[in-house]
């Protein structure tokens, strides 16, 4: 692993990382924050931030806000990429909704994807060793998962696999039913073939319904009433993982609100309301 830069913002410092990944067999960029901490012999909690189609590390570090909340909270924030970058398989930079950018934290299974398309590990194990051998401040026991559209589902989808792994979870705008919008069928039809029961294994509506059903728990979702990827195009369907969730000990607090579109301007306007969801939760 390799620190490129050593930013100082909010009172703490970003770390932007590269290092060699075994599951993608690229080199990939994650930003790290480290608050200012105060008692060097206690280890802090953090929240695992998974970014929509097209984002790097940057977009959610400088414009999402939650540098500066988790900050205010003591949270560590470990921000991944979407997706390999230079994998070298034809046509991965030909869309922006599929292939570079858009990992869709999925394992793939087709060829020629199944290489390095491969960001369901890549977040769910090696980052979390990345963190333990490279940042021993962090307890990686404690983490909360949020997300943004794609992020948003990958980071439902990673909490409702793994039980007991994310503390809390919560999600800003999620695709939350992969399987029947646009986004989904073009990715999960690429990364995993047209069997579509594989489909069903990262399909937040589906896992709600199979996983352990004793399990309980919430989880936070805002969606703005003016984002044209909901109203227009349809591919979010976040009132479809309410219905899901109905017969289930699953609480999916979701607030429609009014007048907010897609952007980072929503995401960073309910930021305060997510690190405060993920920090109580946290600190149970
Ligand atoms: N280029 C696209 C728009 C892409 C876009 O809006 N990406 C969102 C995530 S969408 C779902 O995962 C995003 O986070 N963009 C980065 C940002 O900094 O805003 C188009 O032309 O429509």
């Amino acid at each position: 692993m390799k620190i490129t830069a050593e930013i100082a913002v909010n009172d703490g410092t970003l770390y932007k990382v590269e290092h060699e990944s075994t599951f993608t067999k690229t080199l990939m960029k994650v930003n790290v924050f480290i608050p200012k901490v105060i008692k060097q012999s206690e280890k802090i909690p953090f929240i695992l931030y998974l970014s929509g189609l097209t984002c790097t590390p940057d977009n959610a570090s400088e414009k999402s806000m939650i540098i500066y909340f988790a900050s205010l909270k003591n949270l560590a924030v470990v921000l991944p990429d979407t997706s390999p970058r230079g994998a070298g398989i034809e046509g991965e930079d030909d869309n922006w909704d599929f292939g570079t950018g858009a990992g869709f934290y999925v394992d793939s299974i087709n060829k020629p994807w199944n290489e390095n398309y491969n960001m369901y590990s890549y977040i769910n194990t090696e980052i979390f060793q990345l963190i333990n051998d490279n940042f021993p401040i962090i307890d990686t026991s404690k983490c909360g998962i949020t997300g943004h559209s794609m992020g948003g589902y990958g980071a439902i989808m990673m909490h409702l696999r793994n039980e007991g792994k994310f503390k809390s979870c919560s999600a800003f705008a999620p695709i939350s039913n992969p399987s029947i919008v646009p986004w989904g069928e073009k990715c999960f039809g690429n990364y995993l073939g047209n069997d579509k029961t594989k489909w069903e294994e990262y399909d937040p509506c589906c896992l709600i319904k199979k996983i352990n059903k004793d399990r309980k728990g919430d989880i936070l979702i805002h969606v703005g009433d003016k984002d044209v990827f909901n109203y227009r195009d349809n591919q979010l369907r976040c009132e479809n993982l309410v219905e899901a969730s109905k017969g289930t000990n699953w609480e999916i607090d979701l607030n429609v609100v009014k007048g907010y579109d897609h952007s980072y301007y929503f995401v960073s306007s309910f930021m305060k309301d997510h690190i405060e969801w993920h920090y109580n939760r946290l600190n149970k």
